[in-house]
């Protein structure tokens, strides 16, 4: 018996790839398809940014890293959106919240700042180290950069706007962290009728290893679907290069 495959563009003229992924497989359209980084900041990747300094573990982001590079390299040959998110908020804070704000409560930035006042303005804000992207990941041209200031990329960001002013229906996840932005992220846009699709290897967790494999199920029983990068890699590099 053929295996269902998920088709998000069912009218798609365009060539089209089959990635291999949980719990089906999935059609991809080079001209509906984006690949999402998550987060790929100093803050969240780097020794000396704000989760090595609250005390998580930032040892796999390198390899996590070399793995987004390769399926952003894929990506861009067939002509696929790139879009970069960065998490954060203005020098003087304003947008990260007040009091009243759940945020300014949860957010382990702002905790470790109030905590150790040596630290005050460092970590997330825009123009410093530990609010930019990553040296592995520079973005190159035609690539877009989405600023966002909580942990879903769909509230109060130009996501959706960017989203649909290109016809795209099929996000591609990458970065960090897999349990906290990425999911959230995700799961705005299934909400918003996208489909999401969450390459496990290209992403790393926050907190015990267990965060990571709940997302995973989360997003393959209820969310989305789940594939790897060196399926992404195969599958994508298939179609012809972009014109
Ligand atoms: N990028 C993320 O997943 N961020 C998680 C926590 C934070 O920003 O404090």
């Amino acid at each position: 018996m053929n295996e269902h495959i998920v088709d998000p563009s069912p009218s798609g003229t365009g060539p089209s790839a089959v990635l291999p992924s949980r719990p089906e497989p999935i059609r991809i359209d080079p001209a509906t398809t984006a690949v999402i980084v998550v987060d790929m900041q100093n803050a969240y990747a780097s020794k000396g940014g704000y989760v090595d300094e609250a005390g998580f573990d930032v040892g796999p982001a390198a390899s996590v890293a070399g793995k987004i590079a390769d399926v952003l390299d894929t990506a861009r040959a067939a002509g696929m959106p790139v879009i970069f998110l960065q998490n954060g908020w203005d020098a003087d804070y304003t947008e990260a919240g007040t009091p009243l704000s759940p945020n300014w409560h949860k957010s382990n930035a702002l905790k470790t700042m109030r905590k150790r006042p040596e630290l005050a303005g460092r970590f997330l804000a825009r123009g410093g180290w530990d609010y930019e992207l990553v040296d592995a990941l520079t973005p190159k041209d035609g690539d877009l950069r989405v600023h966002k200031p909580r942990y879903s990329a769909f509230f109060n960001s130009q996501l959706d706007s960017v989203l649909r002013a290109r016809g795209i229906r099929t996000l591609i996840f990458t970065g960090i962290a897999t349990n906290v932005c990425v999911e959230s992220t995700l799961r705005d846009g299934f909400h918003l009728e996208y489909f999401g699709v969450l390459l496990e290897d290209a992403t790393h967790h926050l907190g015990p290893d267990f965060m990571q494999q709940a997302t995973v199920y989360n997003v393959e029983k209820f969310f989305g679907w789940v594939s790897t990068a060196a399926d992404f890699r195969t599958a994508v590099s298939q179609l012809p290069p972009k014109a």
